[in-house]
């Protein structure tokens, strides 16, 4: 799987080591570092905003217990036999029980980043198209998640549009605070999967840091 693309977005005058991706195969011959998978659902619609802006997709982020955002997902441990009985195991937690019969898969996964500090770790991504009707099944029955109001304080949609005001929607989205490489992953997913074009998502990002 080519992981070109994924980008690490640490501060210019920021000197920490960044992240650098590395094959799945690679990942599970790291010695002595934890496994983390999360994972973006996403599904077409045909909906607008206030009649007049397509929503397109809808792409599912979490407001996270430390008020970061992040996707859904969490450490593999000793548990789990492979990485993805880990996550399934993780989104049953906190997303509730559609995962007992939904399931992340191998064929959903998409790319995995290695960081050193402040302790060395794998962080893999994965990407499941849903119908929307699924998705909403999620939404729904988070609230019943053994994690609902604790780790998990919501699962929020990504607005992909932007207003006319140039700042509103994807760049105030992306304005705000991001659990670790969380926010490189979902630039990443939206381009790999040309939820939106490459002209798109550089305006979104450059109107997020210049407005
Ligand atoms: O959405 C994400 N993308 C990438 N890394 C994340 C995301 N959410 C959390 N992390 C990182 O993954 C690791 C596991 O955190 P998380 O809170 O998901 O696990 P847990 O629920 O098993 O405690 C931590 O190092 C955290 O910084």
């Amino acid at each position: 799987m080519a992981q070109a693309g994924q980008q690490n977005l640490a501060h210019p005058e920021d000197h920490r080591p960044r992240p650098r991706n590395v094959t799945r195969e690679e990942a599970l011959q790291l010695e002595g570092c934890r496994h983390a998978c999360h994972v973006m659902f996403y599904a077409s619609t045909t909906a607008k905003l206030f009649d007049r802006v397509p929503i397109r997709y809808v792409v599912l982020m979490m407001m996270r217990f430390d008020g970061r955002l992040g996707f859904p997902g969490g450490f593999v441990d000793a548990r789990d036999s492979t990485l993805e009985e880990g996550l399934n195991r993780e989104l049953l937690e906190e997303l509730g029980p559609v995962f007992n019969t939904l399931k992340v898969t191998e064929k959903d996964y998409r790319s995995s980043q290695v960081r050193e500090l402040p302790q060395k770790g794998v962080t893999h991504f994965y990407t499941k198209e849903l119908t929307l009707e699924e998705l909403e099944a999620i939404e729904r029955e988070g609230v019943c998640a053994k994690d609902h109001g604790l780790e998990v304080m919501g699962l929020v949609r990504v607005p992909l549009y932007t207003l006319r005001d140039g700042f509103g929607g994807l760049p105030a989205f992306l304005s705000n605070n991001f659990i670790g490489n969380s926010k490189s992953q979902l630039l990443y997913g939206l381009r790999t999967l040309r939820l939106l074009r490459e002209d798109q998502i550089q305006d979104a990002m450059w109107a997020s840091q210049n407005t």
